[in-house]
């Protein structure tokens, strides 16, 4: 290993948010953004197929895919973590930042814990801030869902963790519906900066290079927070997850019409639905965006050399695995 010793630390900021708050639009904007930051991005994604890879704009930056279990609660995940990390070091003059994206349904303060139980990562990066993005039109009905008794609710994990809240979506709600949200994460957070945003266009200022995890104030707040064992805890157990691949296309019309059916009747179980899936007659992929009954598809690049083929990712409960497919497979063509 190279010797790091006298090297200034790189600061990780930890991003992290409901399913569907915004994290990969944040992570976008702030790849397209002239920041003057260079930037590694390690992702973590909940989902039997991995789509958020291709969501994400091909970048200079550097990007590392982590899609073998959720981060927060496996430890091997986190041991993944640690030797990412460790590779990326290797490397180190070629960015000045590292985000860590975590899956939607993480907690993020085991994920924070793994940055200081390693020696060795802990001497070469420093937590610069967990930042929570919040859907400002869907967080109420995570932060009540009557159906999390004697589990915990991640929703509300990820608000008390957070040093930057980030109330995204102002775009669909109202004032007053803003005002209350606001005031229910004062109440579950009474220190962090609120910061309003539409698609996650907020100044990077005023999250990253902030300098504002404080491990002694997190200790003086969570004695155990080093303790990894401590922090085994339980998802929610109803949210399931599934996927559909199928090398062919869909009739666009169709599949519109049996997704918006499909979402106005079992929307409220629907936390997310991705896809990135060809059409008939169309030679550009096209990408499926789903929170709850919000969904829209649009026309992205084409396929060019890479095989058509259709991925649908459904994370969510009470999934009924073989009527999905059977709708889906009913939209294809031929
Ligand atoms: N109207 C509106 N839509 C938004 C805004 N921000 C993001 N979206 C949309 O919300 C959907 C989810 O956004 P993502 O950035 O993929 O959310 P995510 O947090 O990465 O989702 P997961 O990876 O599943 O946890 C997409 O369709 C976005 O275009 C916003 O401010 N306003």
């Amino acid at each position: 290993m190279t010797d790091t010793s006298n090297q200034t630390p790189v600061p990780v900021t930890i991003l992290t948010g409901f399913l569907g708050a915004g994290k990969t639009t944040l992570l976008n904007y702030i790849l397209t953004e002239r920041h003057g930051h260079r930037i590694a991005v390690i992702e973590n994604e909940f989902g039997e197929v991995n789509i958020d890879s291709g969501l994400v704009l091909t970048s200079e930056e550097e990007i590392y895919e982590m899609t073998n279990g959720c981060i927060c609660c496996t430890a091997s995940v986190r041991q993944d973590l640690i030797e990412v990390l460790q590779k990326l070091m290797a490397r180190r003059e070629k960015f000045d930042h590292i985000l860590v994206e975590t899956t939607g349904i993480a907690d993020p303060t085991p994920v924070a814990a793994a940055f200081f139980v390693d020696a060795e990562v802990a001497r070469q990066v420093s937590l610069d801030g967990i930042v929570t993005l919040v859907d400002a039109k869907h967080i109420g009905q995570h932060l009540d869902d009557p159906d999390l008794h004697g589990v915990d609710n991640q929703a509300v994990d990820q608000i008390v963790a957070a040093d930057r809240l980030i109330v995204n979506k102002v775009d669909l709600v109202d004032e007053p519906a803003l005002a209350f949200i606001e005031g229910r994460m004062r109440g579950l957070n009474a220190t962090a900066e609120i910061i309003r945003s539409s698609y996650a266009k907020v100044e990077l200022e005023k999250i990253l290079g902030i300098g504002a995890f404080d491990l002694s104030k997190t200790l003086a707040a969570d004695e155990q927070f080093l303790d990894v064992h401590h922090h085994h805890h339980e998802h929610d157990p109803g949210i399931e997850t599934m996927s559909f691949v199928d090398p062919g296309s869909f009739d666009r019309e169709k599949l519109e019409a049996w997704l918006r059916a499909f979402l106005a009747e079992h929307g409220d179980d629907v936390f997310r639905l991705k896809g990135i899936v060809a059409m008939e007659g169309d030679t550009r992929r096209h990408v499926i965006q789903g929170v709850h009954r919000l969904m829209e598809i649009r026309s992205a690049d084409p396929w060019g050399k890479q095989p058509r083929s259709s991925r649908i990712v459904l994370i969510g409960k009470k999934l009924d695995r073989a009527a999905v497919t059977a709708g889906l497979r009913g939209c294809l063509v031929g």
